[in-house]
């Protein structure tokens, strides 16, 4: 049975998905501390978060079981990525739900600063008719710069061009292409920031983002612009863009989330006249937190029964049309990682993939990361799809991936070549239609073998009688020979053996076989 723990008031509609799987039991809490939820957490599978519960280093060192984190959201600054993909825990978002609430409350937004609707309800309803303060602007007509062009910008973009608005986009990830598309010019920050009459901020919170808006770009806007923040707190500098306002640049502001959250009592931004705030309202619709809590809660279920899963923030996506090419091959990256990971007992430094045939141009980045897995495990603990490609790298494994055409004998074939010290590995597989996964290589030998269970690889010199010896001995001791493959280049020179056993080899029996002055070397492989 699986343990969920959901925080921060994620919607029934998820939580009911979950509650209704048979194999999961959810949890739901509001409002642990860091130190509570470390008590807690060492029981669950998963853990459900929203932008509240910060997901740190500490609280996933509690949680042995924990495989993955699910974001009902979009921005996962509040999750310490690296920390969980060095444990090997699997982040997910919900990245599509929540982006028509934001991008409406940007609007929203956008329209209030514009014409002071807050501060002009507060004035109405405490008794005051002031039709004079509030005179404000429209949009037709005017600049809106906007940084960040993804998901909401996208989407804000779409609906200031139907207010009569010209936009310029600032996102390095946008093509000119696409941007001629939307209707968009690009500009750099600094552009945007000396041509805009109003700027709306919509990257992720990153090293680069963090001010990106700060003083020396303050400094270069027309007088009256208006700046809204829906998207995270630390995007602008709060202290420039008030040093901004009461310098008469910045005629008005509208922001939903903040540095600090919630920002203290005395933060300048909740008693200036100038500045409209909203509590980090961005996704708050029944629609987009139902969209996010059921998209959430589906990920965290395949992740949890080990299914393929799509939006992991920590692992390269994979597209769906790709993903369904590479499905049918990762449990044999799978085994042939295990297989040549277990041939070897130092140190590695160089996995050389090559994939052919049908796989050669398809991006193969997903398979790679269950063949790493597979061979890192028999040195590692802990080692999974999510962390494999980082463990490597953290041991100086130097990754090689090559792609070439079909042989003349397999339509897919994957050979991996294992290089450490003084020794060179190879083994490949391939998938045959209608018998599943087959190795058909080992170094330099050709062999057909079903990968699983347990096998005895052994090297030996090609000589009458050697595989009657092992045999006997092998059943003197009770191990069951399920099948028995054998491969050498020339008659008499070097050969390997490959037995399939029903059940391990003990030790002490491993020992007599490596005794037999024609073998050179035995190794035990399990593949299960
Ligand atoms: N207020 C709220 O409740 C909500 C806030 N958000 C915030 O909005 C952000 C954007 O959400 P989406 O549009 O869904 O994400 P997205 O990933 O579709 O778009 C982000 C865009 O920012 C761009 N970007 C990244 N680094 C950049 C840089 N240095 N300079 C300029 N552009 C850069 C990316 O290329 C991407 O196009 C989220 O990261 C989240 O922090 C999202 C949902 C709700
Ligand atoms: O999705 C996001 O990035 C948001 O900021 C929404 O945050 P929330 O889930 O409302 O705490």
């Amino acid at each position: 049975m699986y343990k969920v723990l959901v925080m921060d008031g994620i919607s029934d509609l998820g939580i009911q998905l979950l509650n209704d799987a048979a194999d999961v039991t959810v949890d739901k809490k509001i409002g642990l501390s860091e130190s509570e939820l470390i008590e807690i957490i060492a029981d669950y599978d998963a853990l459900m978060v929203r932008s509240q519960t910060k997901v740190t280093d500490n609280i996933m060192a509690a949680a042995p079981k924990l495989k993955v984190v699910g974001r009902a959201g979009v921005g996962v600054d509040n999750i310490d990525l690296q920390a969980a993909t060095s444990r090997g825990i699997v982040v997910i978002n919900a990245p599509d739900g929540n982006t028509i609430a934001t991008c409406e409350l940007t609007f929203a937004m956008m329209m209030s600063v514009a014409r002071s609707i807050p501060q002009a309800y507060r004035k109405t309803v405490s008794g005051e008719w002031d039709r004079k303060t509030f005179v404000g602007v429209e949009l037709r007509n005017k600049t809106l710069g906007i940084l960040g062009m993804g998901r909401i910008g996208s989407e804000v973009a779409k609906r200031a061009k139907v207010f009569g608005m010209n936009v310029i986009g600032y996102d390095p990830f946008l093509t000119e292409e696409r941007a001629e598309q939307m209707g968009v010019k690009l500009g750099s920050v600094n552009e945007i920031a000396a041509q805009a009459d109003f700027i709306t901020v919509h990257t992720p919170l990153t090293p680069e983002t963090r001010h990106i808006i700060a003083r020396p770009q303050f400094e270069l806007m027309r007088k009256g612009v208006r700046i809204i923040n829906c998207a995270r707190g630390g995007i602008i500098d709060e202290a420039a863009l008030v040093e901004a306002i009461d310098a008469g640049i910045v005629a008005g502001a509208a922001f939903d989330v903040y540095e600090q959250e919630p920002p203290q009592a005395d933060h300048p931004f909740l008693n200036n006249p100038k500045i409209i705030v909203t509590p980090h309202l961005g996704a708050s619709t029944v629609e987009a937190q139902e969209n996010v809590a059921i998209d959430v809660s589906e990920e965290v279920l395949h992740i949890l029964r080990d299914e393929p899963f799509k939006n992991a923030v920590n692992m390269s996506p994979v597209p769906p049309a790709v993903l369904s090419k590479l499905q049918p091959y990762f449990n044999l990256g799978d085994k042939l990682g295990k297989f040549i990971g277990q041939t070897t007992e130092v140190a590695i430094r160089e996995i050389v993939v090559n994939y052919s045939g049908d796989l050669a141009d398809v991006d193969t980045a997903p398979l790679t990361r269950y063949i790493v897995r597979g061979i890192l495990a028999n040195q590692l603990e802990g080692v999974n799809i999510v962390n494999a490609m980082h463990l490597a790298k953290t041991r100086d494994v130097n990754i090689v991936i090559q792609k070439s055409a079909a042989t003349q004998t397999f339509t897919n074939l994957v050979s991996v070549t294992l290089k450490a010290k003084n020794e060179v590995r190879v083994v490949a597989g391939t998938l045959l239609a209608g018998y599943g996964e087959r190795i058909v290589q080992i170094d330099q030998y050709p062999v057909d073998i079903a990968p699983s269970g347990n096998l005895l690889l052994i090297s030996h010199n090609d000589k009458p009688g050697i595989i009657g010896k092992v045999g006997t001995l092998l059943g003197n001791n009770d191990v069951n020979i399920a099948t028995m493959q054998v491969g050498r280049k020339v008659v008499g020179g070097s050969a390997i053996m490959v037995l399939s056993t029903d059940k391990k080899t003990p030790k002490e029996v491993l020992q007599q076989l490596i005794q037999l002055p024609e073998l050179t070397h035995v190794n035990e492989l399990t593949l299960d």
